[in-house]
């Protein structure tokens, strides 16, 4: 007769590390106790003094996601390598750690999503309300027609010198932040016009209706992408901004950083 562990086992058979993700103490002190296990902890804060500590901006909802940024954020931090067999221990129906998932650390799968997140100027929080916002106003466009809608975040100072008025800046005088759902409605509404939204690294609507005048020199974007594209990637290699765009073309979202597309999500898939 088999048992649970004939068909379970092979879950942990040579595996090269355990990622825990923001285990308690006691947790990580029985794993750690195991001979021979190399352990890394991936969570918001490095609560349980983890030696090998792998730091998410936000607690991903999503489990696939959380496992993904974390594990990228591995690689980047040259704690995993390419190919490694990996398990990955995290809560999905309580607050404990009930979900185990057997990876294989897979460098080409590389999204970006954790230099976004991570190593920008603008904090995570603004980064994913900006994504969240694109996300949504594509998938459900605006009055039912496709739009598009280009914002670029954080180094706003400098954006703004490289970067002119189309129309008079609603914004002006106002002091309001992205991921308010009044603001995200107002935001919504304004991506119908031209140009681009300016956002600060807190999150402050500082300019709608810019036109982006970045150097395009060294910016290296996929063929066929047109100019809010370009002018969004250029921006983001002149200045430490990123940029997200919403292509009311072909209804991806794309991120770019340091003039070069990072991330592509389809808003479909979510
Ligand atoms: N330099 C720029 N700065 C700010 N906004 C721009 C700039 N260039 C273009 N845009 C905006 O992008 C809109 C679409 O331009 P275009 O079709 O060339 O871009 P695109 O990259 O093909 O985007 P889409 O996929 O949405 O069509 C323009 O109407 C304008 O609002
Ligand atoms: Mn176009």
């Amino acid at each position: 007769m088999a048992g649970l562990d004939d068909v379970f086992g092979d879950l942990f058979s040579s595996v090269d590390a355990v990622v825990l993700f923001s285990p308690s103490g006691s947790y990580y002190e029985r794993v750690t106790d195991i001979e021979d296990l190399d352990v890394i902890v991936v969570g918001t804060e490095n609560s349980v003094g983890a030696e090998t500590f792998v730091e998410l901006p936000l607690e991903f909802e999503e489990i696939a996601e959380r496992i993904r940024f974390g594990l990228e954020g591995a690689l980047e931090q040259d704690v995993i390598e390419d190919g490694d067999e990996l398990v990955c221990a995290t809560s999905v129906f309580s607050d404990g750690i009930d979900t185990i998932s057997r990876v294989r650390a897979d460098a080409e799968t590389h999204t970006g999503i954790y230099d976004l997140f991570a190593k920008s100027r603008a904090e995570p929080e603004v980064v994913k309300a900006v994504l969240e916002l694109a996300i949504e106003l594509g998938q459900k466009g605006q009055k039912g027609k496709p739009v598009g809608a280009l914002f670029v975040v954080g180094d706003a100072g400098k954006v703004m010198n490289k970067s002119r008025p189309l129309s008079y800046n609603p914004f002006e005088k106002s002091h309001v932040h992205v991921g308010d759902p009044i603001v995200n409605v107002m935001l919504k509404e304004f991506s119908r016009l031209d140009g681009a939204f300016v956002i600060s690294d807190a999150g402050k609507i500082v300019s709608a209706y810019r036109y982006l005048e970045p150097s395009a020199e060294g910016v290296d974007i996929p063929k066929g992408l047109g100019a809010r594209h370009m002018a969004g990637g250029a921006i983001t290699r002149d200045t430490n901004a990123i940029a997200i765009v919403l292509s009311e073309s072909d209804g991806l979202v794309r991120a770019f950083k340091g003039g070069e597309l990072i991330l592509e999500v389809d808003p479909e898939a979510y």
